[in-house]
């Protein structure tokens, strides 16, 4: 590591609150009036968390890979009994467990744990898991950070994600249904996130473009049983899709291949932000010929915050589209911007509750004057 200068003292950073923060006076007067004390433990907190970040996702896929909220789901044990299971000396062990209780998603009862309300959630949201077991790819990643974010590693993430060249040429089946199974496992919990904010009354027709195997696609289905409904991905991808025999399925690549045309409404679920600008630009521009007037395109994925920043899509998704290298997570207005460039009017953005599961923005293709 490069030595990192000390700042020049008296140390005057720029703005009033922060030369207030720096100041030792100010300091010592937090640490005295009470309701400034709460702010300052908060802070201190905060910044703790930040620097010990990497040390809770560490140990939270080690409490995934050893399985043990799932020997805990059984029933609350001690640190001796579960060491044979998990083939961990239990002094190291109970390292282990007493930080899973610290990170609340289990809970200490005298010498047992037991699993806590975050940790069924762990266990019970679906594609959760193995999200987090993938992560050693992206940890591997950022190991020299500095390096990372110059731009001057290779990534791993790059090759991890093969659909995103993958109409350049042929898929390795067993790779294709490993990134299916972790989209599609998550993809269920978006579905279902943006079809709470969204309607889908008056539309006749739903191609769902980038669909995956598609979960989306089950998902409107269920919502509005009388929609039509399509699914378009490359033909690998769509050939592992069980769907009802009604729906209609076309493989192909954006790249490459026109839209089909028919439908009303064209639905891309977390599929902007693999691809670069120039490559959104064509696919947009595709989905508006193939709209007819007034149809509606729908892009569903996370988005950043813009000019407030998101504490976890501008952390975590912004992170990880750099490590993939080819696409980026865009906030609303800059896929607004997109939207209107390819023509797009009307442009909307949906409530989000919890935008780290996804956003919505919806737009309309225009009518033709008169
Ligand atoms: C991040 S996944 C999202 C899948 C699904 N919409 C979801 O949210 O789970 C991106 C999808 O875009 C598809 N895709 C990537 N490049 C494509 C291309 N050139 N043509 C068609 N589909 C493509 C991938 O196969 C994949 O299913």
């Amino acid at each position: 590591m490069a030595d990192i200068p000390a700042p020049d003292l008296p140390f005057r950073p720029a703005g009033l609150v922060n030369r207030l923060v720096a100041s030792a006076r100010f300091q010592a007067l937090c640490a005295r009036v009470p309701g400034l004390r709460g702010v300052a433990r908060r802070e201190g907190a905060a910044l703790f968390d930040l620097m010990q970040g990497f040390v809770q996702s560490q140990m939270l896929m080690a409490l995934v890979e050893l399985r043990i909220l799932h020997l805990l789901a059984d029933g609350p044990a001690t640190a001796a009994a579960l060491a044979p299971r998990c083939n961990v000396p239990p002094e190291r062990l109970q390292i282990l467990l007493q930080a899973g209780a610290a990170m609340r998603l289990l809970k200490r009862r005298g010498d047992r744990f037991a699993l806590a309300r975050r940790g069924t959630a762990l266990l019970t949201v679906p594609g959760l898991q193995d999200m987090v077991r993938h992560h050693d790819v992206l940890y591997r990643d950022l190991a020299d950070p500095v390096a990372f974010i110059r731009g001057d590693t290779t990534t791993e993430l790059a090759d991890f994600w093969p659909y995103v060249f993958g109409a350049k040429g042929a898929m390795d089946p067993a790779q294709t249904a490993r990134y299916s199974r972790l989209m599609a496992e998550s993809q269920s919990l978006v579905a279902a996130e943006a079809l709470a904010h969204l309607s889908l009354k008056g539309t006749r027709k739903l191609l769902d473009v980038g669909g995956g195997t598609g979960v989306f696609i089950r998902a409107v289905r269920a919502r509005y049983p009388k929609l039509q409904l399509a699914l378009f991905d490359l033909p690998d991808v769509v050939a592992q899709a069980a769907l009802p025999a009604d729906i209609a399925r076309h493989g192909g690549s954006f790249r490459t291949d026109p839209l089909p045309q028919g439908a009303d409404v064209i639905s891309l679920v977390r599929v902007l932000y693999d691809h670069s600008d120039d490559t959104v630009r064509a696919l947009l521009a595709k989905a508006f010929a193939a709209l007819p007037p007034a149809g509606r395109v729908l892009i569903i994925e996370p988005m950043s915050g813009g000019t407030r920043p998101d504490p976890q899509t501008d952390v975590y998704f912004s992170v990880y589209t750099l490590a993939m290298q080819t696409g980026k997570t865009r906030s609303a207005a800059r896929i607004a911007e997109l939207l209107r460039e390819a023509g797009f009017d009307e442009i909307s953005k949906e409530h989000a509750d919890r935008p780290f599961i996804t956003c919505v923005l919806t737009a309309s293709k225009p009518q033709p004057a008169g």
